[in-house]
């Protein structure tokens, strides 16, 4: 290669018997310092140089005269086939500036400068210059090369970077500015090599290694190389964080009772926990490396591991044991490098005491739902019943007690005392409150239509029937509780299939022979004197104490005079919702009039009272204009005579059971202060409650 480039191929020759005239001529041609002289065969015998030249000339020979005793005869020439190493020692020792260069048949190819051969040296030099600081410069390490005295001539960027050096030039400079305190006597002076030493500069950790440079036998130099430890360390705490996690990770693994198995992308099995080697009766290390359906025919955890997507809860039987089995896909970076299974194993036994666990919660869940909810519901309606007066407090309590019980109560009343609403009440509070409240007024529905209303009919069942029949009341309260108001309206004829239906909870269709069996509750409620319509063949004797099983009352509004001022607030509220009044409450004159009043129509009739009085005031309070006349003028349908005029005794005695009702209400129906403040006697006072129907 270096041959190559420092052979002139440009050459001529001279032969045995040229003339120096020839030999000059080529010299000026080709500007050559030697020309190879040939024989009869055009090998080469001998070299004609310049020096033989210039001897010729001093012997006095002319241009005409031949070369020959001028030649050199030793002759120095090199193979064409000499390596680059033996070049360079040759151009080093020889003495001569030219040679032939002759190839393997003994013919020369060309003349071999040494001059040229410098220049191609100094050029390889250069470029191998390049290659190795290129070399130095892309290493992670420091390099820093010192001649024999320790100082700078080069320094690669890895140990600008490691020693944080500026743009400054360090060439030049002493070793020891850089890395003060490394010694590199041991390296210059006594060749020594010196290999990972631990070195602390700056607070920079480095492991550093020293190589002296020999050069032709004496030290010429020393080759300085370093490495930053910190990333070192840093690399292996995080390794060490590693590790620790594999343990942690490995442990976790191994104490659940669920098997995890892995598999790579192509379905061989990378891990298998404790549980799962347990439960297939193998040791991990056995199925590790192994495809996943060599250990489980039936796994698709390989599929899983193909395509990306999870299956779960599937249910897989595995030596005849059933498991449950989850298989996720490994998606590292957006691509799917494996998946993994999870198995759980069913301990039957407790997996059923489980679930039994669960529904029993669940029960009790439900349950305590329920119960808040009808808690609330009877609650909502328990609430809208006012009830100051005793009887009333009484009432509510026998509510809640004959809820709890699925016997037929009949509520007797006057009208307009709330007979329905207890009836709600009772259902509200009922274990039946889920199911339907049916209401039939006996004494709203015509008697020819009240057989069908009640029982129901079957197609055709008579004309004008519907043609897919219709269910009766009683059997749409199926479940829940049926109210029979106005129970002493019902027509006799149908009294008696009532009683089938009380006795029984059974009753058929109209037109149909089929037996309906129903879960119903029966709720009656009358405000006409049952026995008297017994006596007069109204009702039948049977039914009555059917119904009569227990009996809840109604006291009249006039017996409980207690309840007329809540009940009037409670309807101003009401009234103020429904018609988006503003009143504020009643005046006393207007209150004393309401207590005073006899009240035929009840808390209906106070209600209606209380409605027409906030459509009159809207705002502020109830005055005695709100009031309706029959109030005002304290009139009672008993007090009037039968052309229209108040009776006088009649009027003093409404005066004195105002003054009673107004002077219990002071004392807070402490009657001891009420007589003080009538100046009454106790028992004079009790005597007067008697008469004015105040005893409570
Ligand atoms: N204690 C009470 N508290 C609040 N409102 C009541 C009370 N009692 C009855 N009411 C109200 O009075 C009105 C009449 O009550 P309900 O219709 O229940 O009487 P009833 O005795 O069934 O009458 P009838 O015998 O005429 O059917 C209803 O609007 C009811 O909400």
């Amino acid at each position: 290669m270096l041959l190559q480039e420092g052979t002139n191929k440009r050459i001529s020759y001279l032969v045995l018997g040229d003339t120096i005239a020839k030999a000059v001529q080529i010299f000026m041609d080709l500007k050559i310092a030697i020309i190879p002289v040939l024989d009869g065969k055009g090998s080469l015998v001998s070299i004609f140089s310049r020096s033989s030249l210039y001897r010729a000339i001093l012997n006095g020979a002319t241009h005409q005269d031949i070369v020959d005793p001028y030649l050199i005869k030793e002759v120095i020439s090199i193979s064409d086939d000499i390596s680059d190493e033996e070049l360079a020692d040759f151009v080093k020792v020889s003495p001569v500036g030219s040679v032939p260069v002759v190839n393997k048949e003994g013919k020369v190819i060309g003349l071999l400068c040494k001059t040229n051969m410098v220049m191609t040296l100094f050029r390889q030099s250069e470029l191998l210059n390049g290659q190795l600081k290129a070399i130095l410069d892309s290493m992670h390490n420091g390099v820093i090369a010192v001649d024999s005295s320790g100082i700078v001539t080069h320094l690669n960027i890895g140990a600008s970077r490691i020693l944080g050096l500026k743009s400054e030039n360090y060439l030049g400079c002493g070793c020891n500015r850089l890395l003060p305190n490394l010694d590199l006597t041991p390296a210059l002076v006594n060749g020594e090599v010196k290999i990972g030493l631990k070195y602390k500069h700056d607070n920079i950790t480095m492991i550093v290694n020293i190589t002296p440079l020999n050069i032709g036998g004496s030290i010429a130099g020393g080759i300085v190389i370093f490495q930053d430890l910190t990333d070192l360390e840093q690399a292996a705490k995080e390794l060490e964080t590693v590790k620790a996690l594999n343990k942690t990770f490995d442990t976790v693994l191994n104490i659940i009772h669920d098997g995890i198995i892995v598999v790579d992308e192509k379905g061989k099995t990378a891990l298998v926990n404790q549980a799962m080697a347990d439960f297939l009766a193998l040791p991990s290390k056995e199925m590790i490396g192994k495809h996943v359906t060599e250990i489980m025919a039936d796994s698709r955890l390989h599929l899983v591991a193909g395509s990306g997507v999870s299956e779960t809860s599937d249910v897989m039987t595995i030596q005849g044991k059933p498991i449950i089995v989850s298989r996720l896909p490994i998606v590292r970076e957006g691509e799917v490098v494996g998946a993994v299974g999870k198995a759980v194993f069913p301990q039957l036994a407790e997996v059923r005491e489980l679930a039994d666990k669960i529904r029993l919660l669940e029960n009790k869940v439900t349950f305590f739902q329920e119960e808040l909810q009808r808690s609330k519901t009877a609650q909502d309606i328990m609430n809208n019943i006012v009830a100051e007066s005793s009887e009333m407090k009484k009432l509510k309590e026998e509510i809640t007690i004959v809820a709890s019980s699925s016997s037929t109560v009949l509520i007797t009343g006057e009208s307009g005392t709330g007979k329905e609403g207890v009836a709600q009440a009772v259902h509200a509070c009922s274990d039946r409150w889920k199911g339907p409240f049916i209401k039939v007024n006996c004494a709203a529905i015509p008697e020819n239509l009240m057989e069908a209303e009640m029982f129901g009919y079957v197609g055709g069942a008579f004309t004008g029937a519907a043609k897919s029949g219709k269910q009766g009341r009683i059997e749409i309260a199926d479940g829940g509780t049926l109210f029979l108001d106005e129970i002493g309206d019902m027509p006799l004829g149908l009294q008696s299939k009532l009683l089938r239906v009380l006795q029984d909870r059974e009753f058929e269709r109209l037109g149909s022979t089929k037996c309906i069996k129903v879960n119903v509750r029966i709720i009656a409620a009358t405000n006409k004197n049952l026995h008297r319509a017994i006596s007069e063949g109204q009702f039948r004797a049977d039914l009555f104490y059917r119904l009569n099983v227990i009996n809840l009352h109604l006291p009249p509004l006039r017996e409980r005079w207690e309840d007329i001022k809540p009940l009037t607030h409670y309807f101003i509220g009401k009234f103020n919702n429904i018609l988006k009044g503003n009143v504020k409450g009643i005046d006393d004159d207007t209150m004393a009039a309401l207590l005073n009043y006899s009240w035929p129509g009840n808390i209906r009739e106070l209600e209606n009272v209380i409605e027409r009085a906030v459509n009159y005031t809207r705002s502020g309070l109830i005055r005695l204009t709100h009031l309706p006349n029959q109030i005002l003028s304290n009139s009672s349908s008993e007090s009037q005579t039968n052309n229209g005029e108040i009776r006088h005794q009649d009027q003093i005695a409404r005066i004195e059971r105002n003054m009673i009702i107004v002077a219990l209400e002071k004392a807070g129906g402490n009657k001891t202060k009420a007589a003080k403040i009538l100046n009454l006697s106790r028992s004079r006072l009790y005597d007067k409650l008697n008469k004015y129907n105040l005893k409570n």
